[in-house]
């Protein structure tokens, strides 16, 4: 096999056997008088990072103790290769690092590859549409104590330098934020370079949608970081899961020329001068 080929993932075999990861989607309530719900989050995960995985622990602890929600589910859908964002690895081996991250440290948090398995773009409001079809319509919700189904909230999860992209003309169209934020809804983590309030000044008519949840313990790591460290040979131990490092290693990536991120990274390298490590300040993209 070829360094930078990677082995095919579980549920990537062929377009055409794609079946939704069900197997940690929790189908009865522990609280049916609860809102049950499922967060997902949309991104290029290259690699994906503890932050990723933590942010899902944040939202969890603020819809335990903040909101009517009962979560019963977590699913990265990592976005595709049509995306061509610059340091974007395979989806494949997006989709592979996503699930070494979440297989063995979650109980509840499950990867969808079907995102990524398409050829072209799919807008987020439309991968929170095969979410609703597939968890509401598919499987039917979750079973009430009665017998009778009731439909799982589908929301989005984001950082907040995602949501202040919202308010960024041509970004997304009027009828996508109308169809995530007025009807599906978002959790937004604070992520450190964004400031909130202005984030979501623009979106003001969808506030009793959006669920602002607070990072105690702050925590600045992003993908863009971590392909820099590893283009310098840094170690990145500690940073994201220890199987994912172990698969970058294994097939090459975000090397010097395995990464399409690193053209794009080395002008802000020499901008940044030798606060190497302001380069990728959270929300900057390479
Ligand atoms: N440190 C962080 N704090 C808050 N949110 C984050 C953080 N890192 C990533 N996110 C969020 O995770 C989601 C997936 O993001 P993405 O895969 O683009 O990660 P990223 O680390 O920002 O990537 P890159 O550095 O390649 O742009 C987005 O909603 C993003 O806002
Ligand atoms: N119009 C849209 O649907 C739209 C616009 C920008 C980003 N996104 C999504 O946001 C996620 C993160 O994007 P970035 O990595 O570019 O921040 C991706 O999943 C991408 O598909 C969607």
């Amino acid at each position: 096999m070829a360094a930078n080929a990677a082995p095919q993932t579980a549920v990537m075999q062929s377009s055409t056997n794609y079946s939704f990861p069900q197997h940690r989607l929790r189908r009865t309530q522990n609280d049916p008088i609860k809102t049950p719900l499922v967060l997902v989050a949309c991104g290029s995960f290259s690699p994906i990072t503890y932050l990723h995985l933590r942010m899902f622990e944040m939202a969890a602890d603020f819809a335990k103790f903040n909101t009517n929600f009962e979560i019963l589910g977590g699913f990265l859908s990592p976005v595709g290769d049509a995306y061509k964002k610059a340091g974007l690895a395979t989806a494949q081996h997006r989709l592979r690092m996503c699930e070494l991250a979440t297989d063995l440290t979650s109980t509840w948090l499950s990867v969808d590859p079907w995102e990524a398995m398409q050829s072209e773009y799919i807008p987020t409001a439309q991968v929170l549409d095969h979410f609703q079809y597939e968890i509401n319509e598919v499987l039917g919700g979750v079973k009430n104590p009665d017998g009778t189904n009731k439909p799982i909230k589908v929301m989005l999860l984001a950082g907040a330098d995602l949501i202040q992209t919202m308010s960024t003309p041509d970004v997304w169209s009027d009828e996508d934020l109308d169809h995530i934020l007025g009807g599906f809804g978002t959790f937004i983590v604070e992520r450190t370079g964004t400031d909130i309030d202005d984030a979501v000044s623009n979106l003001q008519k969808y506030k009793d949608n959006i669920y602002v949840i607070q990072q105690l313990i702050h925590n600045d790591v992003s993908s863009t970081k971590i392909r820099l460290f590893l283009r310098r040979e840094m170690s990145i131990q500690y940073l994201i899961p220890a199987p994912v490092i172990e698969y970058i290693n294994l097939h090459g990536l975000y090397g010097d020329d395995g990464a399409s991120s690193m053209n794009s990274m080395r002008g802000k390298e020499v901008t940044s001068g030798s606060a190497s490590l302001a380069v990728g300040a959270s929300g900057s993209k390479s």
